[in-house]
C-alpha cells in the first residue's frame, strides 16, 4: 500500500492506495505541533479504525507547502512505516515542464494538481485549488506549467472581515437566496460568497484569453479543495469538481519515481 500526504496551511489530508484505488482518505489539522510520535499515534490510530493494517504500507510520498512540520512528519515515516518518503521537489520527476521565473517557488501542491490533470484530461487546463489560498494554474495540453494567480482563500476573506470590523460577526459560510439582505450575517455571506464567484469567474475568463494567444485553445476547468463545492455550484466557468486530484497526482508522481 502506498501512503500519500497532501501538506496545506489548514489541512494535511492522507490516504491510502493500493495500486490507483484509493481506499481511504483522513484529514489532519496542519496547525496543532505535533511531535513525529504523535503523528504516529494519529496515523495509527486512522489506520485502526479503517481496519488497515498500517504495516501493509511499504511506500509513502508527501507533498508540502508548510516547511516548519516537515521534520516531524518525515521522522514519522521513517520511524513507524520503515520507509523512505519521496518528497515532492526539486529533482523529483513530475512530466510537467515548469515555466515560472525560479520552478523552485511554485507550491508542491501546484504542481502535483498539474501532474493529476494532465495525465487525466491531456488538453489545455485550468486548476483552481480552493485552500488557504485558492491557487489558479494555467497548463497546456503537452504539460507545460505556464503560471497562475493566487488570491485569499474564502475562509481567510471571511475572516478578515470579522477580525477588522467591530460589528461583523464570525460567518458560517453558507450561501444566501439573494445579494440584497436584509441582516449583517446575511449581508457578509452574500457579499462574500457571491463576490468570490465573480472573481473565480473572471479570473478564468482572462486566464483563457491569455491561453488563447499561447496556441492553448478552449481550456477545460478543473477545480479541488475544502470549498470548491460552494463556488463550483453557481460558477459559469467551472467544468468539473475533482476532490482527489491531489491524492491522485501523489500516487501518479510516485509511479514516475518509485
Ligand atoms: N469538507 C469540507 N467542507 C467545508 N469546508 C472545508 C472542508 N474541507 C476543508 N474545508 C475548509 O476549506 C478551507 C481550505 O481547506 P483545505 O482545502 O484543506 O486547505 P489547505 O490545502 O490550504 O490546507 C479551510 O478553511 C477548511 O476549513
Ligand atoms: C499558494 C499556496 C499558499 C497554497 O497553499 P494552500 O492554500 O493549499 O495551503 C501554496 O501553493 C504556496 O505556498 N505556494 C508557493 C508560492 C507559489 O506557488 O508561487
Ligand atoms: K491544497
Amino acid at each position: 500500500m502506498l501512503l500519500v500526504f497532501d501538506v496545506g496551511n489548514t489541512n494535511i489530508v492522507l490516504g491510502v492506495f493500493e495500486g490507483d484505488r484509493l481506499l481511504v482518505d483522513w484529514r489532519m489539522s496542519t496547525n496543532i505541533p505535533r511531535t513525529a510520535d504523535e503523528y504516529g499515534i494519529s496515523v495509527i490510530n486512522l489506520f485502526d479504525k479503517a481496519e488497515l493494517d498500517y504495516r501493509d504500507v511499504d511506500a509513502a510520498i508527501v507533498s508540502s507547502v508548510v516547511p516548519n512540520i516537515m521534520y516531524s512528519l518525515e521522522h514519522m515515516i521513517r520511524k513507524y512505516f520503515r520507509v523512505e518518503p519521496i518528497i515532492v521537489g526539486p529533482g523529483v520527476k513530475t512530466g510537467i515542464n515548469i515555466k515560472y521565473d525560479n520552478p523552485k517557488e511554485v507550491g508542491a501542491d501546484r504542481i502535483v494538481n498539474a501532474v493529476a490533470a494532465h495525465e487525466k484530461y491531456k488538453k489545455p487546463l485550468i486548476i483552481i485549488d480552493f485552500g488557504t489560498a485558492t491557487t489558479f494554474c494555467a497548463v497546456g495540453a503537452n504539460g507545460d506549467y505556464y503560471g497562475g494567480a493566487i488570491t485569499p482563500g474564502i475562509k481567510i476573506s471571511a475572516d478578515a472581515l470579522f477580525e477588522r470590523a467591530a460589528k461583523l460577526p464570525r460567518i458560517e459560510l453558507v450561501k444566501p437566496n439573494t445579494v440584497i439582505c436584509k441582516n449583517t450575517v446575511q449581508s457578509m455571506q452574500a457579499g462574500i460568497i457571491y463576490g468570490y464567484i465573480g472573481q473565480v469567474d473572471y479570473i478564468v475568463k482572462r486566464m483563457k484569453s491569455e491561453m488563447k494567444r499561447l496556441g492553448e485553445d478552449n481550456p477545460f476547468v478543473v477545480a479541488t479543495g475544502g470549498l470548491s463545492k460552494l463556488i463550483a455550484s453557481e460558477s459559469t466557468t467551472i467544468d468539473k469538481i475533482d476532490p482527489y486530484l491531489t491524492l491522485e497526482g501523489l500516487r501518479i508522481i510516485y509511479e514516475k519515481n518509485k
